[in-house]
C-alpha cells in the first residue's frame, strides 16, 4: 500500500491528478494504479495524471499519463496546471521553462491563476475536403460543423478515433463551429475515451485551422464547454505556424492523501 499526496488542478475543466515527483517518490507508480486514481467513481477522478519532475537544465520535467494509465503525448491544459501547480510548490519566478515529451516548453504566470504556455511550432497539416489532421503535441482531426452544440460528441468522435487510418495509436477529435468571435471546440479525447470539457491542445489545433488567411499574427478566443481560453500565433507559411502560445485559467481544485 502507498500513500500518496496528490493535488488536483483544472483548466477549463480539463482536470488532472498532480503529484510532486522530485525526489522520486512516485517512479514506482504503475499503469494500473495511475487508471484507479484518474477513475471517477474508485478514486479521485480525473482525466489525466502528472508527475512534477527534476530535471537538469529546466525548472521541471513533465509526465503525463491519460485516464487510462498509460503514458501520452504532450497535453496542453495539462501543461498549463502543472506549471501553476509548480508555483505552488516553490517555483515562484514569472517565466518558467520545463520539457515534456514533445520537447521543451515556456510558460508566463500572471495573476492568480492564469497560465501562458508556449507550444511547439507546427510545420504540417493535412488538409481534407471536410477535415484537418495536424499534431499539436497530441494528434487531432478537426472538423468544422454548423451546430457544435448538436453533435454526439462521444458518438461521432469514436467512430473517427478507431478509424484505421489512425491506426493503434488513435487521434483526439476535435468538432469546431465559427462564432461571432473566434470558435467553439468540443473534443472527444483518446485515453479517456470520451469527450471532456476541453483539450488544450485540441483548441490549439482549431484555432490553427481557423487562420486560414494571410501569413500574420493572430489571437483566437476559443469557447470550450470549460471555459474560455486564448491561442495566439505568427501563421509564417501555407501551413506553418510558429511562436504558438495556449493561455487560460488554471486552478487548484483540492489536495489531500489517498492509499493505494
Ligand atoms: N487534454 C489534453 C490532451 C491530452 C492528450 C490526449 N488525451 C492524447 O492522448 O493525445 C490537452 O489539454 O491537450
Amino acid at each position: 500500500m502507498t500513500n500518496i499526496h496528490f493535488y488536483k488542478y483544472q483548466g477549463t475543466g480539463n482536470d488532472f491528478v498532480i503529484m510532486d515527483n522530485r525526489n522520486g517518490r512516485y517512479n514506482e507508480l504503475t499503469d494500473a494504479q495511475v487508471k484507479q486514481l484518474c477513475d471517477r467513481r474508485f478514486g479521485i477522478g480525473a482525466d489525466g495524471l502528472m508527475l512534477l519532475n527534476q530535471r537538469e537544465g529546466y525548472d521541471f520535467e513533465m509526465k503525463y499519463y491519460n485516464a487510462d494509465g498509460r503514458e501520452s503525448s504532450m497535453c496542453g491544459n495539462g501543461g498549463r496546471c502543472l506549471v501553476a501547480f509548480a508555483r505552488k510548490m516553490g517555483l515562484e519566478q514569472e517565466h518558467l521553462s520545463f520539457i515534456a515529451v514533445d520537447g521543451p516548453h515556456e510558460a508566463t504566470l500572471k495573476g492568480a491563476d492564469w497560465v501562458n504556455l508556449k507550444m511547439q511550432d507546427v510545420n504540417w497539416v493535412e488538409n481534407g475536403p471536410l477535415h484537418f489532421y495536424l499534431n499539436t503535441g497530441s494528434p487531432h482531426f478537426v472538423k468544422y460543423v454548423n451546430d457544435v452544440q448538436a453533435i454526439d460528441v462521444y458518438t461521432e468522435g469514436k467512430e473517427i478515433r478507431y478509424n484505421e487510418r489512425f491506426a493503434a495509436e488513435g487521434t483526439n477529435v476535435n468538432f469546431v463551429q465559427e462564432m461571432d468571435k473566434g470558435i467553439f471546440v468540443r473534443t472527444y479525447e483518446r485515453g479517456v475515451e470520451d469527450e471532456t470539457y476541453s483539450c488544450g491542445t485540441g483548441v490549439t489545433a482549431a484555432a490553427l485551422t481557423f487562420a486560414n488567411g494571410e501569413n500574420k499574427e493572430y489571437v483566437i478566443p476559443v469557447q470550450t464547454l470549460g471555459g474560455q481560453l486564448e491561442v495566439r500565433f505568427t501563421k509564417t507559411g501555407e501551413r506553418s505556424y510558429s511562436d504558438i502560445w495556449l493561455c487560460g485559467p488554471a486552478t487548484l481544485v483540492f489536495e489531500g492523501d489517498i492509499n493505494i
